[in-house]
Protein backbone atom coordinates (compact mmCIF):
# COMPACT_ATOMS: atom_id res chain seq x y z
CA UNK A 1 0.00 0.00 0.00
CA UNK A 2 1.35 3.60 -0.84
CA UNK A 3 1.59 5.45 2.26
CA UNK A 4 1.82 9.11 2.50
CA UNK A 5 2.22 11.58 5.12
CA UNK A 6 0.20 14.29 3.20
CA UNK A 7 -2.98 13.23 1.21
CA UNK A 8 -4.71 16.18 -0.79
CA UNK A 9 -7.81 15.41 -2.93
CA UNK A 10 -8.73 18.05 -5.39
CA UNK A 11 -5.85 19.64 -7.63
CA UNK A 12 -8.48 22.67 -7.86
CA UNK A 13 -7.01 26.14 -6.71
CA UNK A 14 -7.19 25.47 -2.84
CA UNK A 15 -5.78 21.79 -3.50
CA UNK A 16 -3.28 23.19 -5.32
CA UNK A 17 -2.41 25.97 -2.68
CA UNK A 18 -2.37 23.24 -0.28
CA UNK A 19 -0.08 21.21 -1.96
CA UNK A 20 2.62 23.84 -2.07
CA UNK A 21 1.99 24.57 1.80
CA UNK A 22 2.57 21.08 2.58
CA UNK A 23 5.91 20.45 0.48
CA UNK A 24 6.81 22.78 2.90
CA UNK A 25 6.74 20.05 5.78
CA UNK A 26 7.43 17.26 3.76
CA UNK A 27 8.32 15.46 0.61
CA UNK A 28 5.71 12.14 0.84
CA UNK A 29 2.92 13.49 0.10
CA UNK A 30 0.56 13.16 -3.05
CA UNK A 31 -2.28 15.33 -4.77
CA UNK A 32 -4.66 13.70 -6.08
CA UNK A 33 -7.40 14.96 -9.22
CA UNK A 34 -10.54 12.91 -10.17
CA UNK A 35 -11.10 15.37 -13.15
CA UNK A 36 -9.47 17.40 -15.57
CA UNK A 37 -6.65 19.79 -14.09
CA UNK A 38 -6.83 23.06 -14.45
CA UNK A 39 -9.40 24.87 -11.76
CA UNK A 40 -13.07 25.50 -11.78
CA UNK A 41 -11.82 29.32 -11.53
CA UNK A 42 -9.79 28.97 -14.89
CA UNK A 43 -12.31 26.64 -16.69
CA UNK A 44 -15.53 27.34 -16.03
CA UNK A 45 -15.79 29.60 -12.97
CA UNK A 46 -14.25 33.20 -12.86
CA UNK A 47 -12.17 33.59 -15.92
CA UNK A 48 -14.35 32.33 -18.73
CA UNK A 49 -17.45 34.51 -16.99
CA UNK A 50 -15.42 37.94 -17.23
CA UNK A 51 -14.20 37.39 -20.60
CA UNK A 52 -18.03 36.65 -21.90
CA UNK A 53 -18.99 39.81 -19.67
CA UNK A 54 -15.79 41.71 -21.36
CA UNK A 55 -17.57 41.02 -24.67
CA UNK A 56 -21.18 42.50 -23.60
CA UNK A 57 -19.18 45.67 -22.09
CA UNK A 58 -17.98 46.24 -25.32
CA UNK A 59 -21.15 45.95 -27.08
CA UNK A 60 -23.13 47.92 -24.43
CA UNK A 61 -20.96 51.18 -24.80
CA UNK A 62 -21.90 51.11 -28.25
CA UNK A 63 -25.28 51.14 -27.54
CA UNK A 64 -24.76 53.61 -25.21
CA UNK A 65 -22.75 55.73 -27.52
CA UNK A 66 -25.40 57.67 -28.65
CA UNK A 67 -26.15 59.00 -25.38
CA UNK A 68 -22.88 61.17 -25.76
CA UNK A 69 -24.23 62.39 -28.93
CA UNK A 70 -22.46 59.94 -31.03
CA UNK A 71 -23.95 57.43 -33.17
CA UNK A 72 -21.92 54.87 -34.56
CA UNK A 73 -23.66 51.50 -36.11
CA UNK A 74 -25.66 49.29 -34.23
CA UNK A 75 -23.15 46.53 -32.99
CA UNK A 76 -23.34 43.46 -35.12
CA UNK A 77 -21.96 40.60 -32.54
CA UNK A 78 -20.18 37.47 -34.07
CA UNK A 79 -21.25 34.63 -31.69
CA UNK A 80 -18.75 32.18 -33.05
CA UNK A 81 -16.07 34.90 -32.47
CA UNK A 82 -17.36 36.42 -29.30
CA UNK A 83 -17.25 32.75 -28.02
CA UNK A 84 -13.80 31.29 -29.84
CA UNK A 85 -12.20 34.78 -28.02
CA UNK A 86 -13.76 33.23 -24.67
CA UNK A 87 -12.54 29.69 -25.17
CA UNK A 88 -8.86 30.63 -26.48
CA UNK A 89 -8.36 33.31 -23.25
CA UNK A 90 -9.93 30.74 -21.31
CA UNK A 91 -7.13 28.16 -22.56
CA UNK A 92 -4.66 30.45 -22.15
CA UNK A 93 -5.47 30.83 -18.40
CA UNK A 94 -5.69 26.90 -18.15
CA UNK A 95 -2.57 26.57 -19.71
CA UNK A 96 -0.97 28.32 -16.78
CA UNK A 97 -2.59 26.13 -14.27
CA UNK A 98 -1.38 22.92 -16.43
CA UNK A 99 2.16 23.66 -16.30
CA UNK A 100 2.14 24.90 -12.94
CA UNK A 101 0.48 21.28 -12.64
CA UNK A 102 3.27 19.85 -14.59
CA UNK A 103 5.78 21.54 -12.32
CA UNK A 104 4.71 19.05 -9.34
CA UNK A 105 6.56 16.33 -9.42
CA UNK A 106 5.21 13.36 -10.82
CA UNK A 107 5.43 10.87 -8.41
CA UNK A 108 3.09 13.54 -6.10
CA UNK A 109 0.29 13.66 -8.77
CA UNK A 110 -2.13 11.05 -8.86
CA UNK A 111 -5.40 10.35 -11.00
CA UNK A 112 -8.87 8.86 -9.86
CA UNK A 113 -11.70 10.08 -7.99
CA UNK A 114 -10.86 9.42 -3.70
CA UNK A 115 -12.81 7.96 -1.05
CA UNK A 116 -12.60 7.28 2.31
CA UNK A 117 -12.46 3.46 3.33
CA UNK A 118 -11.06 4.35 7.13
CA UNK A 119 -9.76 7.54 8.86
CA UNK A 120 -6.25 7.45 7.30
CA UNK A 121 -7.18 4.98 4.14
CA UNK A 122 -8.18 6.09 0.67
CA UNK A 123 -9.14 4.34 -2.75
CA UNK A 124 -9.07 5.69 -5.56
CA UNK A 125 -11.87 4.45 -8.73
CA UNK A 126 -8.55 3.65 -10.49
CA UNK A 127 -8.25 0.77 -7.68
CA UNK A 128 -5.14 2.73 -5.98
CA UNK A 129 -5.32 2.51 -1.88
CA UNK A 130 -3.31 4.63 -0.17
CA UNK A 131 -2.43 5.31 3.74
CA UNK A 132 -2.53 8.73 4.84
CA UNK A 133 -1.56 10.54 8.00
CA UNK A 134 -2.85 13.58 6.80
CA UNK A 135 -5.79 14.37 4.74
CA UNK A 136 -6.75 17.23 3.03
CA UNK A 137 -10.10 17.61 1.53
CA UNK A 138 -10.33 19.98 -1.11
CA UNK A 139 -12.92 18.98 -4.05
CA UNK A 140 -14.54 22.14 -4.47
CA UNK A 141 -18.55 22.68 -5.23
CA UNK A 142 -21.34 21.08 -7.46
CA UNK A 143 -24.10 23.22 -8.87
CA UNK A 144 -27.61 22.18 -7.28
CA UNK A 145 -30.04 21.40 -9.91
CA UNK A 146 -33.88 21.20 -8.24
CA UNK A 147 -35.79 18.51 -9.47
CA UNK A 148 -38.91 20.78 -10.84
CA UNK A 149 -36.11 21.16 -14.11
CA UNK A 150 -35.80 17.28 -14.55
CA UNK A 151 -38.64 18.31 -16.98
CA UNK A 152 -36.25 19.55 -19.49
CA UNK A 153 -34.21 16.92 -20.15
CA UNK A 154 -30.76 17.59 -22.10
CA UNK A 155 -31.91 21.45 -22.75
CA UNK A 156 -31.07 21.74 -18.84
CA UNK A 157 -27.68 23.14 -18.74
CA UNK A 158 -24.95 25.09 -15.86
CA UNK A 159 -22.40 27.16 -16.04
CA UNK A 160 -19.76 25.00 -17.80
CA UNK A 161 -21.59 24.47 -20.74
CA UNK A 162 -22.26 27.98 -21.93
CA UNK A 163 -18.36 27.94 -21.90
CA UNK A 164 -18.27 25.54 -24.12
CA UNK A 165 -21.35 27.05 -27.20
CA UNK A 166 -19.03 27.31 -29.92
CA UNK A 167 -21.91 30.14 -30.75
CA UNK A 168 -24.22 32.29 -28.77
CA UNK A 169 -27.53 31.05 -28.89
CA UNK A 170 -30.79 32.20 -29.63
CA UNK A 171 -32.67 32.84 -25.89
CA UNK A 172 -31.96 31.23 -22.43
CA UNK A 173 -34.07 31.23 -19.78
CA UNK A 174 -31.73 31.54 -16.70
CA UNK A 175 -32.46 30.03 -13.03
CA UNK A 176 -31.17 31.72 -10.19
CA UNK A 177 -30.51 35.52 -8.97
CA UNK A 178 -27.18 34.88 -7.32
CA UNK A 179 -23.88 36.17 -8.67
CA UNK A 180 -23.75 33.35 -11.36
CA UNK A 181 -27.25 34.36 -12.99
CA UNK A 182 -27.18 37.96 -12.60
CA UNK A 183 -23.44 37.42 -14.69
CA UNK A 184 -24.32 35.42 -16.97
CA UNK A 185 -28.06 36.85 -17.75
CA UNK A 186 -26.61 40.34 -18.22
CA UNK A 187 -23.27 39.54 -20.33
CA UNK A 188 -25.56 36.97 -22.56
CA UNK A 189 -28.61 39.71 -22.67
CA UNK A 190 -25.95 42.75 -23.92
CA UNK A 191 -24.83 39.99 -26.32
CA UNK A 192 -28.15 40.23 -27.87
CA UNK A 193 -29.17 36.55 -26.68
CA UNK A 194 -32.79 37.17 -25.54
CA UNK A 195 -32.76 36.56 -21.71
CA UNK A 196 -35.35 36.17 -18.91
CA UNK A 197 -34.32 35.98 -15.45
CA UNK A 198 -36.17 33.96 -13.07
CA UNK A 199 -35.24 34.47 -9.54
CA UNK A 200 -36.67 33.23 -5.80
CA UNK A 201 -37.57 34.79 -2.78
CA UNK A 202 -36.70 38.01 -3.59
CA UNK A 203 -32.71 37.84 -3.80
CA UNK A 204 -30.32 39.58 -5.64
CA UNK A 205 -26.49 38.80 -5.53
CA UNK A 206 -25.51 38.43 -2.01
CA UNK A 207 -27.39 41.75 -0.91
CA UNK A 208 -28.95 41.81 2.32
CA UNK A 209 -29.46 45.91 2.76
CA UNK A 210 -33.43 45.94 1.85
CA UNK A 211 -32.89 49.61 0.35
CA UNK A 212 -29.87 48.65 -1.98
CA UNK A 213 -31.23 44.91 -2.61
CA UNK A 214 -33.68 47.11 -4.45
CA UNK A 215 -32.19 49.53 -5.94
CA UNK A 216 -30.34 46.16 -7.79
CA UNK A 217 -32.98 44.60 -8.94
CA UNK A 218 -34.10 48.11 -10.50
CA UNK A 219 -30.84 48.28 -11.85
CA UNK A 220 -30.54 45.30 -13.28
CA UNK A 221 -34.58 44.98 -14.24
CA UNK A 222 -33.91 48.22 -16.48
CA UNK A 223 -31.47 46.11 -18.23
CA UNK A 224 -32.87 42.42 -18.81
CA UNK A 225 -36.68 41.57 -17.51
CA UNK A 226 -35.55 39.88 -13.87
CA UNK A 227 -38.06 39.11 -11.45
CA UNK A 228 -36.86 38.44 -8.24
CA UNK A 229 -38.98 36.21 -6.86
CA UNK A 230 -40.51 35.03 -9.91
CA UNK A 231 -43.82 32.80 -9.74
CA UNK A 232 -43.05 29.70 -12.02
CA UNK A 233 -45.56 27.37 -13.06
CA UNK A 234 -44.09 25.11 -15.27
CA UNK A 235 -40.79 24.51 -16.88
CA UNK A 236 -41.23 21.70 -19.57
CA UNK A 237 -39.51 20.92 -23.25
CA UNK A 238 -41.46 20.95 -26.40
CA UNK A 239 -39.15 19.88 -29.06
CA UNK A 240 -36.01 21.46 -29.10
CA UNK A 241 -37.35 23.99 -26.83
CA UNK A 242 -37.84 25.31 -23.12
CA UNK A 243 -41.23 26.28 -22.26
CA UNK A 244 -41.18 28.28 -18.90
CA UNK A 245 -44.95 29.39 -18.03
CA UNK A 246 -44.68 31.70 -15.55
CA UNK A 247 -47.23 34.40 -14.14
CA UNK A 248 -45.92 39.00 -14.54
CA UNK A 249 -47.44 41.65 -13.14
CA UNK A 250 -50.40 38.93 -12.52
CA UNK A 251 -51.10 38.11 -16.20
CA UNK A 252 -50.18 34.45 -17.20
CA UNK A 253 -47.13 34.07 -19.61
CA UNK A 254 -45.25 31.46 -21.35
CA UNK A 255 -42.23 32.06 -23.27
CA UNK A 256 -40.03 29.25 -25.27
CA UNK A 257 -36.07 29.26 -24.78
CA UNK A 258 -33.77 27.30 -26.03
CA UNK A 259 -31.36 26.30 -23.28
CA UNK A 260 -32.54 26.19 -18.93
CA UNK A 261 -29.55 27.67 -17.39
CA UNK A 262 -29.39 26.87 -13.94
CA UNK A 263 -27.74 28.98 -11.04
CA UNK A 264 -29.75 28.03 -8.47
CA UNK A 265 -26.68 27.62 -6.26
CA UNK A 266 -23.80 25.41 -5.55
CA UNK A 267 -22.82 22.71 -2.63
CA UNK A 268 -19.89 21.45 -1.27
CA UNK A 269 -18.74 18.29 -3.23
CA UNK A 270 -19.02 15.83 -1.07
CA UNK A 271 -21.00 12.83 -2.28
CA UNK A 272 -18.87 10.01 -3.72
CA UNK A 273 -16.05 10.78 -0.55
CA UNK A 274 -17.81 7.98 1.62
CA UNK A 275 -16.85 10.32 4.56
CA UNK A 276 -18.74 8.26 6.74
CA UNK A 277 -15.81 6.13 6.72
CA UNK A 278 -13.57 8.68 7.91
CA UNK A 279 -14.41 8.81 11.48
CA UNK A 280 -15.69 12.21 11.74
CA UNK A 281 -19.08 13.57 13.10
CA UNK A 282 -21.45 14.54 10.29
CA UNK A 283 -24.37 16.67 10.61
CA UNK A 284 -27.44 16.27 8.42
CA UNK A 285 -25.86 17.77 5.18
CA UNK A 286 -23.00 15.09 5.95
CA UNK A 287 -20.40 17.64 6.74
CA UNK A 288 -18.49 18.26 9.62
CA UNK A 289 -17.77 20.90 11.67
CA UNK A 290 -14.51 22.86 10.52
CA UNK A 291 -12.65 25.58 12.37
CA UNK A 292 -12.18 28.55 10.08
CA UNK A 293 -8.69 29.70 11.56
CA UNK A 294 -7.01 26.07 11.04
CA UNK A 295 -9.43 24.51 8.81
CA UNK A 296 -9.19 21.66 11.01
CA UNK A 297 -11.99 19.10 11.26
CA UNK A 298 -12.92 18.38 14.72
CA UNK A 299 -9.50 18.71 16.32
CA UNK A 300 -8.45 15.37 13.59
CA UNK A 301 -5.77 14.87 11.14
CA UNK A 302 -8.70 15.57 8.23
CA UNK A 303 -8.82 19.53 6.82
CA UNK A 304 -11.06 21.07 4.36
CA UNK A 305 -10.30 23.92 1.84
CA UNK A 306 -11.96 25.76 -0.49
CA UNK A 307 -15.84 25.84 -2.28
CA UNK A 308 -15.83 21.91 0.00
CA UNK A 309 -15.77 23.87 3.27
CA UNK A 310 -18.69 26.23 2.63
CA UNK A 311 -16.98 28.94 4.91
CA UNK A 312 -16.99 32.13 1.66
CA UNK A 313 -16.97 29.95 -1.60
CA UNK A 314 -14.63 32.25 -3.86
CA UNK A 315 -11.26 31.94 -5.22
CA UNK A 316 -9.25 34.13 -2.84
CA UNK A 317 -10.66 32.20 -0.22
CA UNK A 318 -10.08 29.28 -1.85
CA UNK A 319 -6.71 29.92 -1.94
CA UNK A 320 -6.05 31.22 1.65
CA UNK A 321 -7.90 28.53 2.98
CA UNK A 322 -5.17 26.21 1.09
CA UNK A 323 -2.60 27.69 2.31
CA UNK A 324 -3.68 27.71 6.07
CA UNK A 325 -5.26 23.42 5.31
CA UNK A 326 -2.18 22.43 3.79
CA UNK A 327 0.26 24.04 6.42
CA UNK A 328 -1.29 22.59 9.26
CA UNK A 329 -1.48 19.64 7.84
CA UNK A 330 2.12 19.36 7.21
CA UNK A 331 2.71 20.41 11.09
CA UNK A 332 0.05 18.34 12.50
CA UNK A 333 -0.21 18.05 15.46
CA UNK A 334 1.26 21.15 16.11
CA UNK A 335 -1.54 23.22 13.97
CA UNK A 336 -1.63 27.05 13.59
CA UNK A 337 -4.10 29.78 13.81
CA UNK A 338 -4.71 32.25 11.21
CA UNK A 339 -6.56 35.15 11.25
CA UNK A 340 -9.00 35.62 8.16
CA UNK A 341 -9.36 38.35 5.79
CA UNK A 342 -12.44 40.85 5.83
CA UNK A 343 -14.94 39.70 3.59
CA UNK A 344 -15.17 41.25 0.62
CA UNK A 345 -17.49 39.56 -2.12
CA UNK A 346 -17.80 41.41 -6.01
CA UNK A 347 -20.40 40.33 -8.43
CA UNK A 348 -19.42 41.80 -12.27
CA UNK A 349 -22.66 43.10 -13.55
CA UNK A 350 -22.95 46.82 -14.74
CA UNK A 351 -23.29 48.89 -11.91
CA UNK A 352 -21.58 46.15 -9.80
CA UNK A 353 -22.67 44.66 -6.79
CA UNK A 354 -20.27 44.34 -3.68
CA UNK A 355 -20.25 43.46 0.00
CA UNK A 356 -17.87 44.18 2.35
CA UNK A 357 -17.09 43.21 6.03
CA UNK A 358 -20.00 42.97 8.39
CA UNK A 359 -23.33 42.40 6.20
CA UNK A 360 -26.01 44.45 6.95
CA UNK A 361 -28.40 41.44 7.90
CA UNK A 362 -25.49 40.28 10.43
CA UNK A 363 -25.14 43.55 12.20
CA UNK A 364 -29.09 43.61 12.42
CA UNK A 365 -29.22 40.25 13.89
CA UNK A 366 -26.69 40.63 16.01
CA UNK A 367 -28.57 43.68 17.52
CA UNK A 368 -25.25 45.75 16.72
CA UNK A 369 -25.56 49.61 17.42
CA UNK A 370 -24.21 50.93 14.16
CA UNK A 371 -25.37 53.58 11.87
CA UNK A 372 -25.64 53.92 7.74
CA UNK A 373 -23.97 56.49 5.60
CA UNK A 374 -25.80 56.39 1.98
CA UNK A 375 -25.05 57.84 -1.39
CA UNK A 376 -27.13 57.59 -4.33
CA UNK A 377 -25.05 57.72 -7.65
CA UNK A 378 -27.79 59.56 -9.64
CA UNK A 379 -26.20 62.72 -9.06
CA UNK A 380 -22.82 61.89 -8.37
CA UNK A 381 -20.55 64.15 -10.77
CA UNK A 382 -17.98 61.80 -12.53
CA UNK A 383 -21.06 59.25 -12.60
CA UNK A 384 -23.20 61.44 -14.13
CA UNK A 385 -20.09 62.90 -16.52
CA UNK A 386 -19.46 59.03 -17.98
CA UNK A 387 -23.23 58.49 -17.70
CA UNK A 388 -23.06 55.68 -15.15
CA UNK A 389 -25.03 57.35 -12.15
CA UNK A 390 -27.15 54.89 -11.18
CA UNK A 391 -25.97 53.02 -8.18
CA UNK A 392 -27.36 53.11 -4.17
CA UNK A 393 -23.74 52.31 -1.55
CA UNK A 394 -24.47 51.88 2.01
CA UNK A 395 -21.55 52.04 4.57
CA UNK A 396 -22.02 50.80 8.21
CA UNK A 397 -19.92 52.03 11.08
CA UNK A 398 -20.09 51.71 15.06
CA UNK A 399 -21.73 53.91 17.32
CA UNK A 400 -19.33 55.01 19.97
CA UNK A 401 -16.19 54.12 18.37
CA UNK A 402 -16.87 55.50 14.73
CA UNK A 403 -14.91 52.53 13.66
CA UNK A 404 -16.37 51.02 9.90
CA UNK A 405 -17.94 47.96 10.19
CA UNK A 406 -18.85 46.83 6.45
CA UNK A 407 -20.34 48.44 3.16
CA UNK A 408 -23.30 46.82 0.99
CA UNK A 409 -24.04 48.60 -2.53
CA UNK A 410 -24.85 48.71 -6.48
CA UNK A 411 -21.83 51.09 -7.19
CA UNK A 412 -20.56 52.27 -10.67
CA UNK A 413 -16.87 50.70 -11.05
CA UNK A 414 -17.91 48.99 -6.94
CA UNK A 415 -15.39 47.02 -7.56
CA UNK A 416 -13.14 49.56 -6.99
CA UNK A 417 -15.01 51.11 -4.17
CA UNK A 418 -15.63 47.79 -2.45
CA UNK A 419 -11.76 47.36 -2.23
CA UNK A 420 -11.32 50.74 -1.00
CA UNK A 421 -13.43 50.21 2.00
CA UNK A 422 -12.48 46.30 2.60
CA UNK A 423 -8.67 47.62 2.94
CA UNK A 424 -10.72 50.15 5.69
CA UNK A 425 -12.49 47.88 7.76
CA UNK A 426 -9.64 45.34 7.98
CA UNK A 427 -7.01 48.29 8.92
CA UNK A 428 -9.16 48.79 11.53
CA UNK A 429 -10.16 52.27 10.18
CA UNK A 430 -12.78 54.89 12.07
CA UNK A 431 -14.80 57.04 9.39
CA UNK A 432 -13.17 60.30 10.34
CA UNK A 433 -9.63 58.67 9.41
CA UNK A 434 -11.34 57.60 6.38
CA UNK A 435 -12.37 61.13 5.50
CA UNK A 436 -8.98 62.09 6.14
CA UNK A 437 -8.03 60.18 3.36
CA UNK A 438 -6.94 62.19 -0.10
CA UNK A 439 -9.87 62.03 -2.84
CA UNK A 440 -8.83 63.35 -6.04
CA UNK A 441 -11.87 65.20 -8.59
CA UNK A 442 -13.78 64.31 -10.25
CA UNK A 443 -13.63 60.74 -9.43
CA UNK A 444 -16.80 58.24 -8.54
CA UNK A 445 -14.99 58.05 -5.15
CA UNK A 446 -16.13 61.02 -4.39
CA UNK A 447 -19.28 59.22 -3.81
CA UNK A 448 -17.74 57.03 -1.33
CA UNK A 449 -16.72 60.22 0.39
CA UNK A 450 -20.65 61.48 0.51
CA UNK A 451 -21.39 58.30 1.76
CA UNK A 452 -19.28 58.43 4.37
CA UNK A 453 -19.61 61.63 5.11
CA UNK A 454 -23.55 60.96 5.73
CA UNK A 455 -22.06 58.44 7.97
CA UNK A 456 -20.24 60.78 10.23
CA UNK A 457 -23.50 62.70 10.24
CA UNK A 458 -25.26 60.20 11.27
CA UNK A 459 -23.01 59.16 13.88
CA UNK A 460 -23.44 62.34 15.60
CA UNK A 461 -19.79 63.41 14.79
CA UNK A 462 -20.97 66.48 12.45
CA UNK A 463 -23.63 68.41 11.76
CA UNK A 464 -24.26 67.71 8.04
CA UNK A 465 -22.99 66.88 4.66
CA UNK A 466 -22.21 69.07 2.10
CA UNK A 467 -24.98 70.40 0.39
CA UNK A 468 -26.01 68.25 -2.80
CA UNK A 469 -23.50 67.42 -5.60
CA UNK A 470 -20.57 69.72 -3.93
CA UNK A 471 -18.40 67.24 -5.68
CA UNK A 472 -19.25 68.46 -8.98
CA UNK A 473 -17.19 71.64 -8.06
CA UNK A 474 -13.37 73.36 -6.60
CA UNK A 475 -13.63 72.88 -3.07
CA UNK A 476 -14.84 69.69 -2.42
C1 LIG B 1 -19.44 30.63 -13.07
C2 LIG B 1 -18.61 30.95 -11.85
C3 LIG B 1 -18.03 32.20 -11.71
C4 LIG B 1 -17.25 32.49 -10.61
N1 LIG B 1 -16.71 33.73 -10.52
C5 LIG B 1 -15.95 34.05 -9.46
C6 LIG B 1 -15.32 35.31 -9.37
O1 LIG B 1 -15.47 36.16 -10.25
N2 LIG B 1 -14.57 35.59 -8.28
C7 LIG B 1 -14.40 34.66 -7.28
O2 LIG B 1 -13.70 34.98 -6.30
N3 LIG B 1 -14.97 33.44 -7.34
C8 LIG B 1 -15.73 33.12 -8.41
N4 LIG B 1 -16.28 31.87 -8.49
C9 LIG B 1 -16.03 30.92 -7.40
C10 LIG B 1 -14.64 30.25 -7.54
O3 LIG B 1 -14.52 29.74 -8.85
C11 LIG B 1 -14.52 29.12 -6.52
O4 LIG B 1 -14.70 29.65 -5.22
C12 LIG B 1 -13.16 28.43 -6.58
O5 LIG B 1 -12.85 28.07 -7.89
C13 LIG B 1 -13.15 27.19 -5.68
O6 LIG B 1 -11.91 26.54 -5.75
P1 LIG B 1 -11.73 25.10 -5.10
O7 LIG B 1 -10.27 24.78 -5.12
O8 LIG B 1 -12.45 25.01 -3.83
O9 LIG B 1 -12.49 24.10 -6.09
P2 LIG B 1 -12.15 23.57 -7.57
O10 LIG B 1 -11.28 24.48 -8.34
O11 LIG B 1 -13.47 23.19 -8.15
O12 LIG B 1 -11.30 22.26 -7.31
C14 LIG B 1 -11.86 21.07 -6.81
C15 LIG B 1 -11.21 19.90 -7.53
O13 LIG B 1 -11.49 18.69 -6.83
C16 LIG B 1 -11.68 17.64 -7.77
N5 LIG B 1 -12.41 16.57 -7.09
C17 LIG B 1 -13.70 16.60 -6.65
N6 LIG B 1 -14.00 15.44 -6.01
C18 LIG B 1 -12.88 14.67 -6.07
C19 LIG B 1 -12.56 13.36 -5.56
N7 LIG B 1 -13.45 12.63 -4.88
N8 LIG B 1 -11.33 12.86 -5.81
C20 LIG B 1 -10.42 13.60 -6.49
N9 LIG B 1 -10.65 14.84 -6.97
C21 LIG B 1 -11.87 15.37 -6.75
C22 LIG B 1 -12.45 18.34 -8.89
O14 LIG B 1 -12.34 17.60 -10.10
C23 LIG B 1 -11.76 19.70 -8.95
O15 LIG B 1 -10.69 19.71 -9.86
C24 LIG B 1 -17.04 31.52 -9.60
C25 LIG B 1 -17.61 30.25 -9.74
C26 LIG B 1 -18.37 29.96 -10.84
C27 LIG B 1 -18.95 28.57 -10.98
N1 LIG C 1 -18.26 37.43 -9.03
C1 LIG C 1 -18.12 36.45 -8.15
O1 LIG C 1 -17.40 36.54 -7.17
C2 LIG C 1 -18.86 35.17 -8.36
C3 LIG C 1 -19.49 34.92 -9.55
C4 LIG C 1 -20.16 33.71 -9.69
C5 LIG C 1 -20.16 32.81 -8.65
N2 LIG C 1 -19.53 33.07 -7.50
C6 LIG C 1 -19.55 32.10 -6.38
O2 LIG C 1 -20.28 30.95 -6.72
C7 LIG C 1 -21.25 30.69 -5.72
C8 LIG C 1 -22.46 30.06 -6.35
O3 LIG C 1 -23.17 31.03 -7.12
P1 LIG C 1 -24.71 30.89 -7.45
O4 LIG C 1 -25.15 32.17 -8.06
O5 LIG C 1 -24.96 29.62 -8.19
O6 LIG C 1 -25.34 30.58 -6.03
P2 LIG C 1 -26.08 31.45 -4.91
O7 LIG C 1 -26.43 30.46 -3.87
O8 LIG C 1 -25.31 32.63 -4.51
O9 LIG C 1 -27.40 31.96 -5.61
C9 LIG C 1 -28.38 31.08 -6.07
C10 LIG C 1 -29.67 31.86 -6.28
O10 LIG C 1 -30.60 30.99 -6.92
C11 LIG C 1 -31.86 31.22 -6.34
N3 LIG C 1 -32.69 30.01 -6.56
C12 LIG C 1 -32.65 28.83 -5.89
N4 LIG C 1 -33.57 27.99 -6.40
C13 LIG C 1 -34.19 28.65 -7.41
C14 LIG C 1 -35.24 28.30 -8.32
N5 LIG C 1 -35.83 27.11 -8.29
N6 LIG C 1 -35.62 29.24 -9.22
C15 LIG C 1 -35.03 30.45 -9.27
N7 LIG C 1 -34.04 30.82 -8.44
C16 LIG C 1 -33.62 29.93 -7.53
C17 LIG C 1 -31.57 31.51 -4.87
O11 LIG C 1 -32.62 32.21 -4.29
C18 LIG C 1 -30.31 32.35 -5.01
O12 LIG C 1 -30.61 33.73 -5.15
C19 LIG C 1 -21.52 32.04 -5.06
O13 LIG C 1 -21.91 31.91 -3.72
C20 LIG C 1 -20.21 32.75 -5.18
O14 LIG C 1 -19.45 32.51 -4.03
C21 LIG C 1 -18.89 34.25 -7.33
Amino acid sequence: MHKVDVAIIGAGTAGMVAYRAARKHTGKLVLIEGGPYGTTCARVGCMPSKLLIAAAEAAAAMRAAPGFGIHPAAPHIDGTKVMGRVRRERDRFVGFVNEAIEDIDSSHRLKGSAKFEGPNTLRLDTGAVMHAERIVIATGSVPVLPDFFDAVGDRLIVNDDVFGWPDLPAAVAVFGGGPIGLELAQALHRLGVRVRLFGKGGGVGPLSDPAVRDAAAAAIGADLPFDPDADVQEVKREGDSVVVRFTEGGRAREERFEWLLAATGRAPALDGLDLAASGLTLDQRGAPEIDPRTMQAQGSHIFFAGDVAAHIPLLHEAADEGRIAGDNAGRFPHVESHSRRTPLGIVFTDPNIATVGASFAELTDAAHDFATGKVDFADQGRARVLRLNHGLLHVYGERGTGRLLGAEMVAPRGEHLAHLLAWAVQAGMDVETALAMPFYHPVIEEGLRTALRDLSVNLGDRIDNPPRCIDCGPGA
